[in-house]
């Protein structure tokens, strides 16, 4: 049998950072997925006593852990179907070291985060059997535009439906794309979530719900609320192609609060604040082109003054600053998205905006080397095809 998972991206309007530190935030999906498709196999079908294999085919990679080494390592671990235990430091300690048999090419060494994510999740959830897991992705990686909570939503996805947990029932037969309920969700996204422990540190959550539930979300404190968006949000993304990684960004932000507690708790009290506006504007219904433009101008005024907080937390950087430079000549307003230091920034795109501005401003962010890309705000989350 073979099970297809699919998760999507996501762009954090407003909030990142601050939401680690218990302030709201606003995210949504984005029509980019991570793909995870799992087959099981029988001990000795591929010819020996059997391996888990990830075939990670953006970047050509195929990594491969025989069973019984799995075993020696982690013990007779038989999986689990119920709710997750979070991976003690004893098995970090134990899947850091199946890690070390495995040649991760040197430019690449920040892959082995989610390779011990991947353990974690497959061997928790299936035990040490026998499988094969490709990964195919269209999200650039460590961009912040979540690749590795979509990484762990769609890895989760598969291996709980394969193990029998959740999608009990669903599906036709023939090969299309399902949607759980929510207690199945609920569950997927509990796992996601401590994947993406392994990967970040200190995640808020906001990355792996919005993945798995889709839509438009305001996320404080673990707590979610779906956003009805009642008009259109446009985003123009630029990745600055500057690669960062969220765990030494957000540990760099709580050093910051630790050494400045009363001025960065104001900080991410504001956030909080600017979160909240722009949810209940997001849910504003506009009827005419005033009422639309003068919904999208507060908007872009919380992104903007969003964005000046991120700086205070430290997490801007030149490339992003170019970004917001260049927008600004065409009166646009951009922020940065995700844990920042690189990575992508979002540039609003007002309704009334003509085409030939979107087509001017991109040509010359791309004359920076960036890559502009325009993408569909709050679609689905998480979907299932079994074959
Ligand atoms: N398709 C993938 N295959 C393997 N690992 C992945 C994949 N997508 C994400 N990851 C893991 O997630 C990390 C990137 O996560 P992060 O730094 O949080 O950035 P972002 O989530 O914004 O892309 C990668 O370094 C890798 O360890
Ligand atoms: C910085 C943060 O708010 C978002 C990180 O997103 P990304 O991994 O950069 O896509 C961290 C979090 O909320 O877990
Ligand atoms: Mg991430």
């Amino acid at each position: 049998m073979e099970v297809r998972a699919r998760a999507p991206g996501k762009i954090i309007l407003v909030g990142e950072h601050a939401v680690v530190h218990g302030s709201a935030a606003v995210a949504a999906a984005i029509d980019l997925y991570t793909t995870s498709s799992l087959s099981l196999l029988h001990e000795g079908e591929d010819g020996g006593a059997g391996a888990v294999e990830l075939d990670l085919r953006d970047s050509a990679l195929v990594f491969s852990w025989p069973c019984s080494s799995l075993r020696r390592a982690l013990g007779e671990v038989s999986g689990k179907a119920g709710a997750p235990t979070p991976c003690s430091p004893d098995e970090l300690a134990a899947i850091a070291k199946l890690m070390e048999g495995q040649e991760i090419p040197e430019a690449k060494i920040w892959l082995s985060a989610g390779l011990s994510a991947f353990l974690y999740l497959y061997t928790s959830i299936l035990g040490c059997r026998p499988g094969k897991v490709v990964v195919t992705s269209d999200l650039p990686i460590g961009a912040g535009l979540g690749s590795s909570a979509a990484f762990c939503v769609s890895m989760s996805g598969a291996l709980l439906t394969a193990a029998g947990t959740v999608g009990v029932g669903g599906g036709s037969g023939v090969e299309e794309w399902e949607l759980f309920g929510k207690d199945d969700l609920e569950l997927v996204n509990q796992w996601a979530f401590q994947g993406e422990k392994i990967i970040h540190g200190k995640p808020s959550g906001i990355d792996n719900s919005v993945s798995t539930f889709g839509s438009m979300i305001k996320f404080k404190k673990g707590e979610l609320t779906n956003l009805k968006s009642r008009n259109p949000v446009k985003m123009l993304i630029t990745d600055t192609r500057v690669g960062r990684n969220t765990k030494a960004l957000v540990a760099g932000v709580s050093e910051r609060a630790s050494r400045h507690p009363d001025a960065m708790a104001s900080v991410f009290h504001a956030v909080n604040s600017i979160s909240e506006e722009l949810s209940s504007i997001v849910e504003l219904a506009a009827e005419d082109e005033i009422a639309i433009t003068s919904k999208e101008d507060k908007l872009a005024e919380l992104m903007e003054m969003n964005q000046g907080l991120l700086q205070c937390m430290g997490v801007s950087h030149s490339s992003i600053e170019t970004v917001l430079q260049t927008t600004l000549k065409y009166s646009l307003v951009s922020k940065l998205t995700g844990a920042g230091g690189g990575g992508c920034v979002l540039t609003l795109i007002p309704t009334l905006s003509a085409n030939i501005v979107l087509e001017k401003v991109a040509t010359e962010l791309e004359s920076h080397g960036f890559r502009c890309f325009k993408v569909e705000v709050g679609g689905r989350g998480l979907q299932v095809c079994r074959g």
